[in-house]
């Protein structure tokens, strides 16, 4: 017993200079913070974070785990800039979406995250400078890519200024805990099509039906124990429901990337990406020889999508992402070569890699 309350004054000291270290960090980032105000800089640099976590898990002896060096350091990071000005996130919402949970993980707790109702609301947000980001899902690993996302870019001057990851796992949720008082499932169609097999199996006379979000699911959920939600945990927690069935979904690997978008151009970092988006002739071999320059200077590409131009029956905007920073000689020289082959060539931005 003497020896458990030894160690947990031992502790406690430590926290106390934990406590003390973050203090005399936050007067620093205050005193950045002036600076960048003074020369007009962002006030939110990914790259920098970005090699913090980096150089830390670098020099990292342990037994503290490498992978929640991140997640500490984030909420430091973050509360440390709220410091210098509280960040004003706009989002897919409503509460508890999968992209509130990616603009939490990716902004940390202080930020001030602020639910839309759709995708080009948080375009306009961002554009009419109502906050400083928005964080809109681009694609999924099972369902594929975000049209109304990819859309957007045609006519927006915002740049993507980074890329986020999240683990997707849905579960079946209503008031009761219990199945047998279950009578309607709602969900989004794209989480409904991710758990189709399951449903097929398990829920076959219960009706299903489709809402804008997870969370509008896990809303409607919260009024009638005979309604239950495909939702994330974090909309669980958000509405009071009870777990039914914990990851109903058909294939694990399950994966969504969100994007972050804002007025920022992040410096390289080493590890970062570029995602372009063009128009090319109608002619033979317009794709090919447009996209030999990424060849020709070895450049990786991650992705590829093709949408409807909107502009002209049967004519099409491209979208691209390569390896890569824009500022990196290589992609540098393959732009340039790209350029020459295509009609019309938008450089979305180029922005650290997300994690994975
Ligand atoms: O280095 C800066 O520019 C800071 O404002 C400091 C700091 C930090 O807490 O380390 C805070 C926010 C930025 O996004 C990056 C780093």
């Amino acid at each position: 017993m003497d020896r458990l309350n030894d160690l947990r004054k031992e502790i406690d000291k430590i926290d106390e200079q934990i406590l003390k270290l973050l203090n005399e960090r936050a007067k620093l980032v205050i005193e950045i913070g002036k600076i960048k105000k003074e020369q007009n800089k962002p006030l939110y640099v990914p790259s920098r974070e970005k090699a913090i976590y980096e150089r830390l898990k670098s020099i990292n002896t342990g037994p503290f785990p490498d992978e929640y060096i991140k997640n500490v350091f984030r909420e430091i990071i973050s509360a440390s800039l709220s410091l210098e000005e509280v960040q004003k996130i706009a989002y897919l919402g409503p509460e508890g979406t999968f992209t509130h949970l990616a603009g939490i993980k990716h902004f940390g707790l202080a930020a001030k995250l602020i639910p839309l109702s759709n995708i080009s609301d948080v375009f306009e947000y961002v554009e009419k400078k109502r906050c400083a980001y928005g964080v809109i899902p681009i694609e999924n690993s099972l369902e594929g890519v975000v049209n109304h996302t990819l859309d957007m870019f045609m006519d927006s001057a915002l740049k993507i200024c980074g890329e986020i990851f999240l683990e997707v796992s849905h579960h079946l949720m209503n008031l009761s805990g219990k199945f047998e008082d279950i009578r309607k499932i709602y969900s989004h169609p794209h989480a409904i099509a991710q758990c189709r097999k399951w449903l097929s199996k398990n829920a076959r006379n219960i009706t299903i039906v489709e809402v804008e979000s997870t969370a509008k699911a896990a809303e409607i959920a919260k009024g009638d124990a005979s309604v239950a939600a495909i939702a994330s945990e974090m909309a669980e927690i958000q509405y009071g429901l009870k777990i039914v069935e914990k990851s109903i979904e058909d294939y694990t690997n399950n994966y969504t990337r969100f994007l972050v978008i804002g007025f920022n151009e992040p410096a390289k970092t080493g590890n970062d990406k570029t995602s372009i988006m063009f128009s090319l002739a109608h002619k033979a071999g317009s794709l090919y020889n447009a996209l030999k320059a990424f060849a020709e200077e070895n450049i990786n590409m991650t992705k590829i999508e093709s949408r409807p131009s909107k502009r002209k029956a049967w004519e099409y905007i491209f979208y691209v992402d390569i390896d890569g920073h824009i500022d990196d000689e290589p992609v540098k020289k393959a732009l340039e070569n790209f350029s020459k082959n295509v009609n019309m060539l938008k450089i979305l931005g180029s922005y650290p890699k997300g994690e994975k």
